[in-house]
């Protein structure tokens, strides 16, 4: 599945199955998600890509009877291993999610959260928030106003706030879930600009059901179905010539 992979691989997954109470959600996940790239993750509704998307920073840790089995290492380390604190796995792993949510604070404080609970010297934290804001793409348009409320901002603006404090602890990877559903095109464009930026530092994986947005952005594509990841490879592949019935079905519309 993955021989004619070139880039290293920054997260692997093996024998992973995930239920919710009886619901067998999703049914012995194997993948290897390489570095510096963008994956998507598509599917019709249902299939388990934002339940997957969820295991590899153990967001499903916080719902009652989930249970899952199977290994995700990143970069190297096991992080359902016990000895795994989950609020550092969360800040080398950054999560954005569909729709943006900015804390009620200024845009500064919201930036700066992150790095303040991570214990960042009191005299770095203006540098890490114009750090983050200008990695963003949202420096230029809130420099003169970082100290008025985040809640003030359009949609899009504040999507690329929710970017901003998530790169403001520097993750290796960064999860989106539907980050665009909730924006406009334009906005859209710029998130999509941003993340095609970000992969030069860091691993993305979005799950879109946004299948352009998929082949406009992605390195590589695994398609879900019913709770199984049923073809993963390069973008183009996966698009162009999908090697299972299942996939060329998806990708041309026949369902879904
Ligand atoms: N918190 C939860 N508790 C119980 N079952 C859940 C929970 N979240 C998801 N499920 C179930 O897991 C399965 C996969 O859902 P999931 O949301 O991961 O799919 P998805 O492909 O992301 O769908 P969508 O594209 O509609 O967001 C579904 O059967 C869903 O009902």
């Amino acid at each position: 599945m993955t021989d004619d992979f070139t880039s290293d691989t920054e997260i692997e997954v093996r024998g992973l199955n995930l239920w919710y109470g009886t619901n067998h959600a999703l049914h012995d996940i194997s993948i290897d998600i390489p570095k510096n790239s963008v994956t998507a993750f598509i599917g019709p509704s249902g299939c388990g890509k934002s339940t997957f998307l969820r295991c590899l920073n153990r967001m499903n840790d916080l719902i009652p009877n989930c249970r899952i089995e199977g290994n995700v290492n990143i970069n190297g380390e096991d992080i359902y291993s016990k000895a795994v604190d989950v609020v550092d796995l969360r800040k080398k792993v950054g999560m954005v999610f569909q729709k943006p949510n900015p804390f009620p604070m200024s845009i500064h404080d919201n930036v700066a959260y992150g790095p303040r609970i991570h214990g960042a010297p009191r005299k770095e934290i203006d540098g890490i928030v114009e750090y983050a804001l200008r990695s963003g793409a949202l420096w230029d348009e809130v420099s003169g106003r970082l100290n008025t409320s985040a809640l003030d901002l359009s949609g899009g603006q504040q999507q690329r706030l929710c970017i901003a404090r998530t790169l403001a602890v520097k993750p290796e990877v960064i999860l989106f879930d539907e980050p665009c559903s909730a924006l406009d095109p334009i906005s859209t464009n710029k998130i999509e600009d941003l993340i095609l930026e970000l992969k030069k530092q860091y691993t993305i994986v979005i799950v879109t059901h946004n299948m352009q947005q998929a082949a406009r952005i992605s390195d590589y594509t695994a398609f879900f179905l019913l709770g199984d990841l049923i073809e993963f490879g390069r973008t183009e592949q996966i698009f162009e010539s999908p090697q299972k019935r299942e996939t060329e079905d998806y990708i041309t519309g026949r369902f879904g």
